[in-house]
């Protein structure tokens, strides 16, 4: 996750020596799911089984932030007209955002055979929709090129050309040049970075044309991802992938290989088993086409009512636990319907483990932002000829009005189905921001979709309430089941030595007689080492977190489904899609966030049915660090006041399109990159529309001109959030005071749903009386009970007041943060950022790099947070009042 990411350690597993540690094991499939059977034990396993990049320094860009594209007034005006929508937004709580990896464009292959029996399964039900026909002759069709997703490493360039042979860019580059979140010019191949010596200017002759090129200092340089492009390198079809984006693209390839190969021909039984279901949806005629399509003998529960409610145009929100088959439902309708399959998803692997698990006779597609021409293009192609069923897209997608528009009226979307769709509602566990967009006002207005299937495993009363109000789904259409997995057995220990505890676990039953166990951590340093342990202690382990290359990500979880590796240390960023059967403990190193995240995580065990075991390790440190931590994105009233002036400064007229860095403008203000986004979506789509945003885009470029190889490249920096203005608010200082609160209420929510997770932890080890069939660390009753309760907890309930051991005054806080002060007098402080270092908070402006050496960081974390506010604000005025 995007908080975390400076504590990544490097990994240095490679490839190789994970092959040598594996193990043989015995066969048990990874997916799909044997028939549930009653809860059992398996088989013993052998439990004594074992098991870079630099990036290069890039000049230091001086941020400009009023530069806006020629290209971006034009993709901006066709949507400034987003209705006013209530609801709101806020950051992204557990860096899904940063964990999207910024995928790549890529098309899932299936034959040509089963491509055109769709088609003619389409033509013969639908005779107004003819893809071919309709994109035969399509006109200035839009051309695509899609924007980043939430991070924004990967930037397209221009379309090939030939290099330039002099040291002046020619006169026709101009026009050339591609904007990077332009949809209306094909993205080109990039080349790779030039290589330069260091410290010495060799052969280049640099132009920024910002003007800011001149600066030699290095900053920041792991965030600052650098594109080098170069013409001469591009191969004409622009089939070579984007640097830094090539170990996504060949994640994405890998599976469209996969695909290709496992799709099979069109089968005309298949034809008519979908015929005979689409004349009539009957529960025994999709039972049928589950047998022939998916090889099951019956629905799971829920599924059928989903199917045929989707199957009948209505829209649905669908609530199955984790592992219930809510993919079927949506695959299966994608057979019958006539239109395209629109799935919306949050994550790059997500949607590359869904189309994966397609079945064969279903043509799927994915379009990110990590792609090469070709890929991209090819799968355009295939849309508009009616050969792609099921498109995977990130939310970040309905950004770009030039990708509404590939659909158009000639490619209509019969449905869009919104997966973890809990994102959308900002009091979930896993907000995202771009979920935002997807209201059903907009769905209507810019595709003409008619039909929504919401899908998640794990939603509050409240969470769900807000899925239906943005999506407009009738209170009657909702499908839920319990939660809660029955074949969970639940346990948890308090621990003062984690460590010793994760190995006297491993090494006892029944975790000892495990093959395939999941150890969830919270920071990517804390999976390196416990996983390093394990190792040394000669267990078969492997970490997993986002900071490893997606190759190395995705081999490990390939590893891991086929039993070669036995435990994978992961942060939160594993398992979503992981669809093994077959893991049979999971096991938290750390206390999940909230009881979404316990469920989620626990739910990655026993999706076959089979009796499974989950320990949660409690201990109070963690706790702290995590409420700590979920401090990280408030504003204060100040700071968000002098952040919308900036927005809405005087020469930011109505209609004027500006743009602002994201990295400085988060340091100026202290405020993190995403809680600034979600400021401009709140701007954007809360109850007054004061401006339109628009994709991301890089406002400074850097051209090289290589003097005696004649070739150009470039680069482009600082990423920035570009908008239009639509409308000045006429109370600046109200405006401010309400989005201040509001996130806070949200941070307020987040830390509610922490403290429950505390509250039931604290319970089983503390308060729980066994007398409900709870027994020794085993509390799998009075968990189940208070998650239910939490879950089935109405709107406008007050809630419980989680007790926690925060606590609420220290004796020494008020003179410590004087020396504080007194010590540190040459920075400009506010009372949020003092606090944030007495609880150990790293923040843009007082980044942990240079704070956490201070003696007093992280020292309060025990102390609740508004308390050292108060306190440093109490302390900031007499220190001021002083002159000091
Ligand atoms: N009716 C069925 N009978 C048997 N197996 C099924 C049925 N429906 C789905 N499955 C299988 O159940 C497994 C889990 O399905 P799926 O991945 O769709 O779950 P999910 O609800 O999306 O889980 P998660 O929320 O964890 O992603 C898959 O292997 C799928 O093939």
């Amino acid at each position: 996750p995007a908080m975390y990411s400076s504590l990544h350690a490097a990994d240095s597993d490679s490839d190789d020596s994970l092959l040598s540690d594996v193990s043989a094991s015995p066969t048990r499939r990874c997916s799909p799911a044997p028939r549930p059977a009653p809860p059992k034990h398996r088989p013993t396993p052998d439990p004594t089984s074992k098991p870079k990049r630099k990036p290069k320094p890039k000049p230091k860009p001086v941020p400009s932030s009023t530069s806006a594209p020629a290209s971006a007034s034009a993709s901006a005006s066709a949507s400034a007209s987003a209705p006013p929508i209530r609801a709101a937004a806020l950051s992204d709580p557990h860096g899904l955002a940063a964990r999207i990896a910024p995928g790549s464009a890529l098309t899932a292959s299936a034959s040509t055979v089963s491509f055109s029996s769709f088609r003619r399964l389409v033509q013969s039900r639908n005779l107004s929709f003819e893809p071919a026909a309709a994109f035969s002759n399509p006109g200035p069709a839009p051309e695509l090129e899609p924007e980043p997703e939430s991070e924004p490493a990967e930037i397209p360039s221009a379309e090939p050309s030939p290099p330039p042979a002099a040291t002046h860019p020619p006169p026709q580059l101009r026009p050339k040049r591609v904007h990077p979140n332009s949809v209306s010019e094909a993205p080109a191949a990039a080349a790779e970075q030039p290589k330069r010596p260091r410290g010495d200017p060799g052969n280049f002759v640099r132009l920024n044309i910002n003007g800011y090129g001149r600066k030699k200092s290095f900053k920041s340089q792991a965030r600052r991802p650098t594109k080098y492009r170069s013409w001469k390198r591009q191969q004409p079809g622009g089939g070579k992938p984007r640097a830094g984006a090539d170990e996504e693209g060949d994640f994405v390839a890998e599976a469209l290989l996969e695909r290709e190969k496992n799709s099979a021909a069109g089968d005309d039984g298949v034809l008519k088993v979908v015929e005979v279901a689409r004349e009539d949806p009957s529960e025994q005629n999709l039972e049928g086409l589950l047998r022939k399509v998916f090889g099951y003998d019956s629905f799971r529960e829920g599924q059928l009512e989903a199917i045929q409610n989707v199957v009948a145009g209505e829209s649905t929100v669908l609530v199955l636990p984790t592992g219930a088959g809510k993919s079927l439902c949506y695959q299966l309708p994608a057979m019958i319907l006539p239109g395209l399959t629109l799935v919306v998803s949050p994550l790059l692997s997500l949607m590359v483990d869904q189309l994966r698990k397609l079945p064969a006779f279903l043509p799927g597609g994915l379009l990110a932002s990590s792609q090469t021409s070709d890929e991209f293009h090819g799968t355009l192609r295939l849309l508009r000829a009616g050969e792609i069923k099921v498109l995977f897209v990130s939310p970040e997608r309905f950004l770009n009005e030039e990708f509404l528009q590939i659909f158009g009226d000639t490619l209509p979307i019969s449905l869009v189905v919104i997966d973890e769709a809990h994102c959308i509602s900002e009091w979930s566990h896993n907000f995202r921001p771009s979920y935002l967009r997807l209201r059903a006002s907009l769905l209507r207005r810019k595709l003409n979709i008619q039909c929504i299937l919401a899908m998640t495993a794990t939603a509050t009363t409240q969470t769900l309430q807000e899925i239906v109000n943005a999506l407009e789904i009738p209170s009657g259409n909702l499908i839920q089941t319990s939660q809660i997995r029955e074949n969970l057995k639940l346990s948890i220990s308090m621990s003062d030595n984690r460590l010793k505890d994760l190995m006297l676990l491993l090494k006892s039953p029944p975790f000892v007689n495990m093959r395939s166990i999941i150890v969830y951590c919270k920071f990517q340093t804390e999976t390196d080492y416990v996983c390093k342990h394990l190792c040394d202690n000669n267990i078969n382990a492997k970490s997993y977190h986002s900071g490893l290359l997606m190759k190395k990500r995705s081999r490990v979880q390939e590893l891991f489904c086929s039993n070669k590796i036995r435990v994978v240390v992961a942060t939160v960023a594993f398992g979503m899609g992981l669809d093994k059967s077959d893991v049979e403990g999971v096991i938290h190193y750390r206390l999940p966030e909230s009881l979404e995240e316990y469920i989620q995580e626990t739910g990655r065990a026993g999706r076959d049915g089979r009796l499974s075991h989950c320990h949660l390790l409690f201990d109070s440190t963690t706790f702290y660090k995590i409420r700590s931590l979920s401090h990280s994105d408030g504003i204060d009233e100040y700071a968000m006041s002098k952040f919308l002036n900036q927005i809405f400064s005087s020469g930011n007229t109505m209609g004027c399109i500006c743009s602002f860095p994201k990295e400085s403008t988060s340091r100026k203000f202290d405020i993190k990159e995403e809680v600034l986004l979600t400021v401009l979506t709140q701007l954007e789509i809360g109850e007054e529309q004061y401006l339109h945003l628009l994709p991301q885009f890089s406002v400074t470029c850097t051209l090289y001109f290589h003097k005696f190889s004649g070739e150009l490249s470039y680069e482009l920096k600082d990423p920035a959030y570009c908008y239009m203005i639509l409308k000045r608010p006429d109370d600046l200082n109200a405006l401010s005071a309400n989005l201040t609160k509001w996130l806070s209420e949200v941070e307020n929510s987040k830390i509610r749903k922490l403290d429950a997770m505390f509250a039931l932890a604290y319970y089983a080890v503390k308060g729980c009386k066994k007398t409900d069939g709870c027994s020794g660390s085993e509390h799998t009753p009075c968990i189940q009970k208070r998650i239910i309760d939490y879950f089935s907890k109405k709107e406008g309930t007050p809630d419980d007041d989680y007790c926690t051991p925060l606590r609420k005054s220290s004796t020494f806080l008020q003179s410590d943060i004087k020396v504080f002060l007194q010590s540190n007098s040459f920075a400009k402080f506010t009372p949020r950022a003092v606090a944030r270092i007495m609880h150990g908070i790293s923040s843009p402006a007082f980044p942990a790099a240079t704070w956490a050496k201070n003696h007093f960081w992280g020292r309060y974390m025990e102390v609740d947070f508004p308390v050292v506010i108060e306190a440093a604000k109490a302390e900031l005025v007499k220190f001021v009042g002083k002159g000091e």
